[in-house]
């Protein structure tokens, strides 16, 4: 940023926000700093917060056109009973950005679900819920991680994207400090660890419950990168290139893709720790360990139980992925393999900035073509989006002036997100002998309901 767009951008925003003692973020520990393996050298990226985000052909990639800033409904029921949940976590501000901006803020916060955007012209943003940057990992997940745990085991299928700026937070609170295998969690730890502890205690809880009816879950998981739109397996990363394809009964799914059984906490840390190790990861101006793939955890859950000679079965897809941060590669200086890498990753995000955009239009009933196949993020997560879903969204963002313009960019794209409207049914079968189905005839004519 040249210092005079510091200067005109430090008028702009002055004496908004008062000075913070936040906790310094380099000083909490993170997935990031000891888990992963970084590729390959250093990017220089130069910020300039008045060029706008932009695609691999230099349009805009986030449409920051006033006219698709669309007002949320005030109807309460909108916002209880609707698929898609969008939670803001705005993170501290970084040393750098205290050194070069003096603590200076683009934001403010009015409540537990409003934001001010505080540039040209103030904007005010409602979400479901806003996360100050004084919320706890374990806060986090009681808000956003808990409930997608309640409702795969209730055989829905469910989805977390974290979506933002690069070095704005979203392995943080995806992953965080996983530390080490010992079944115990670290305070740091984010979102991902907390769900599956959550979930085998939720497991046991309810297998004691139903013993009668012989109740078990088993849940399956796999790990994958989508990197320069090419899919590679975490847990056999010399699987790479692998493929698409669709099927009536699974849905999307990826072929040849390894799945895992587990059963503990400790099962999944070690497929976290493993995945996380082959992730291509990079230096960048914004964040010395930027992923630079889109990573997508997967637990198939599964359960079945006994009822009146009948076999009951439930299925809920628990998705959780880390999307590569957007960032402006016009002035990013990245040449060569990062050039190619940073293209890849914004034409993804600009498909799936679009397929939201489609959606939101086919909800307003509008007729729209929805390009999921345009990128193989959209076309493998095409359910978590205006599909068989729960989906929750959460946009992370950096609260400082140097960022403002992906600060709004972010909002927006959240606003935009919590209009698609999903259909979330639950996943079930049953099968029975001849015999079994003969009585469930009996019973429910017995009970008026079949003639
Ligand atoms: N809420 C937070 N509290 C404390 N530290 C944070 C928070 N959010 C992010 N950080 C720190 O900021 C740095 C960048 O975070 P992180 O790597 O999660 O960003 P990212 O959005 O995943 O970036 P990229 O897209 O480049 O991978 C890390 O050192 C992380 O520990």
């Amino acid at each position: 940023m040249s210092s005079s767009e510091l200067d005109n951008l430090s008028t702009q925003f002055r004496g908004r926000t008062p000075l913070n003692s936040i906790p310094d973020p380099s000083q909490c520990p993170s997935f990031t700093s000891s888990h992963r393996k970084p590729q390959t050298t250093p990017v220089r990226r130069i910020s300039n917060v008045f060029t706008p985000v932009t695609g691999h052909t230099g349009t805009p990639l986030i449409n920051s056109d006033p006219s698709l800033h669309f007002d949320l409904p005030q109807d309460p029921s909108f916002w209880k009973d609707h698929n898609v949940q969008v939670l803001i976590r705005v993170r501290p501000l970084n040393n750098t950005e205290k050194v070069s901006q003096g603590y200076g803020r683009c934001l403010r916060q009015e409540s537990a679900h409003t934001l001010v955007w505080l540039g040209h012209p103030e904007t005010r943003f409602t979400f479901d819920h806003v996360a100050c940057q004084t919320i706890s990992q374990e806060k986090l997940f009681r808000v956003a991680g808990l409930p997608m745990v309640d409702n795969c085991m209730s055989g829905y299928n469910s989805c977390m994207f974290a979506y933002g700026q690069t070095g704005s937070g979203k392995t943080y609170t995806m992953m965080g400090d996983i530390g080490e295998m010992s079944g115990k969690l670290s305070e740091q730890c984010g979102i991902t660890p907390r769900i599956f502890k959550y979930l085998f205690t939720r497991i046991r809880e309810e297998e004691d419950k139903q013993k009668n009816e012989r109740l078990k879950y088993s849940c399956k998981c796999s790990f994958l990168e989508i990197y320069n739109e090419q899919i590679t397996d975490l847990l056999e990363p010399s699987s790479t290139n692998l493929l698409l394809r669709e099927d009536l009964k699974k849905g999307v799914y990826v072929e040849n893709l390894t799945e895992v059984s587990v059963s503990s906490v400790d099962d999944i840390l070690r497929i976290l720790l493993q995945g996380a190790a082959n992730r291509k990861m990079a230096a960048t101006h914004m964040n010395t360990e930027s992923s630079r793939s889109h990573s997508v955890f997967t637990c198939n859950i599964e359960s079945c139980w006994e009822k009146d000679s009948m076999k009951h079965f439930r299925f809920g897809r628990l998705n959780l992925v880390d999307l590569a941060g957007s960032e402006r590669q016009k002035s990013s200086g990245a040449e060569g393999d990062r050039l190619k890498e940073a293209a890849n990753i914004n034409k993804s995000l600009s498909t799936l900035g679009l397929v939201i955009m489609s959606l939101v239009d086919l909800a307003h009933g509008k007729h729209r073509h929805v390009p999921y196949r345009d990128s193989r993020l959209t076309f493998l997560l095409q359910d978590s989006l205006g599909g068989n879903s729960k989906t929750t969204v959460i946009a992370t963002i950096s609260p400082s002036i140097c960022s403002a313009s992906e600060t709004l960019s972010t909002l927006k794209f959240a606003q935009r997100a919590k209009l698609i409207q999903n259909n979330a049914k639950i996943n079930e079968d049953a099968s029975g002998d001849v015999s079994a189905l003969q009585q469930q005839i009996q019973q429910l004519k017995a009970c008026n309901m079949l003639y």
